[in-house]
């Protein structure tokens, strides 16, 4: 059986990687991570854009409305500092607001570093697309997508969401994050590869 192709949108949120004063690892880091993770073809839309409000909520319609993704993950501006909107921005685009990721990443996060209080990281659901914020720094993706012993991460809840919303089966590696699904929604394993 073949795996259903996903289209996922990647957003690198900061004012110092879309300028050029430094390189931005938050696209790379975000591909890298979801290759590893899915078993499924994806085809990536990125995005490498300054901490401006307006500015992230127009991508975000863009990258549901437009180019029809599937799933969107972005990285960056969620702390407390006065150009960290990308909270806010997420939530202008919003029709319904998915607590339990944020509320999870943060758990998963205290695990690594004290200060992971201070990401104001959300989640939200526009159309069939599932939108998630996650913290700049490049680790912090693998971090909280795949969690740690002690706090599962956050993309084992990811294939189902968007199953529940009407979008392709997501299929993942059990080595990088095992998905949960109830029985009754599971389709038959794929072969290891
Ligand atoms: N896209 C990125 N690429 C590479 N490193 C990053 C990126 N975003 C954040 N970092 C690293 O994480 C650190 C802390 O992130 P911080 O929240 O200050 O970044 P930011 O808000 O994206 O930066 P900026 O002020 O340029 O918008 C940065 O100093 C940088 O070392
Ligand atoms: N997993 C993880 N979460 C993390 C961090 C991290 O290094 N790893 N950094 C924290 C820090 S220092 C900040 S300020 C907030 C917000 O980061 P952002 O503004 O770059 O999104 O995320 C927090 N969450």
């Amino acid at each position: 059986m073949t795996s259903e192709t996903v289209r996922i949108g990647i957003v690198s949120i900061s004012d110092r990687a879309s300028t050029g004063v430094y390189e931005d690892k938050g696209l790379p880091a975000l591909q890298d991570w979801l290759r590893r993770a899915l078993l499924n073809p994806i085809e990536f839309v990125p995005r490498l854009i300054p901490d401006e409000r307006v500015g992230i909520a127009a991508t975000l319609r863009e990258l549901v409305d437009e180019a029809r993704c599937d799933l969107v993950l972005t990285t960056g501006g969620t702390g407390p500092a006065p150009r960290d909107v990308t909270p806010e921005a997420t939530l202008d685009v919003a029709e319904r607001e998915m607590p339990g990721f944020g509320e999870q990443m943060r758990q998963i996060s205290l695990h690594f570093v004290p200060t992971a209080i201070l990401s104001r990281q959300v989640a939200v659901i526009r159309g069939k697309s599932l939108i998630i914020n996650l913290p700049g720094q490049p680790k912090a993706i693998a971090e909280t997508l795949e969690g740690h012993a002690a706090a599962s991460g956050i993309f084992a809840a990811v294939p189902y969401c968007i199953d529940l919303i009407g979008g392709p089966y997501l299929e993942t590696r059990d080595a990088v994050i095992k998905a949960f699904r109830p029985k009754s929604a599971q389709r038959p394993a794929r072969p290891a590869t």
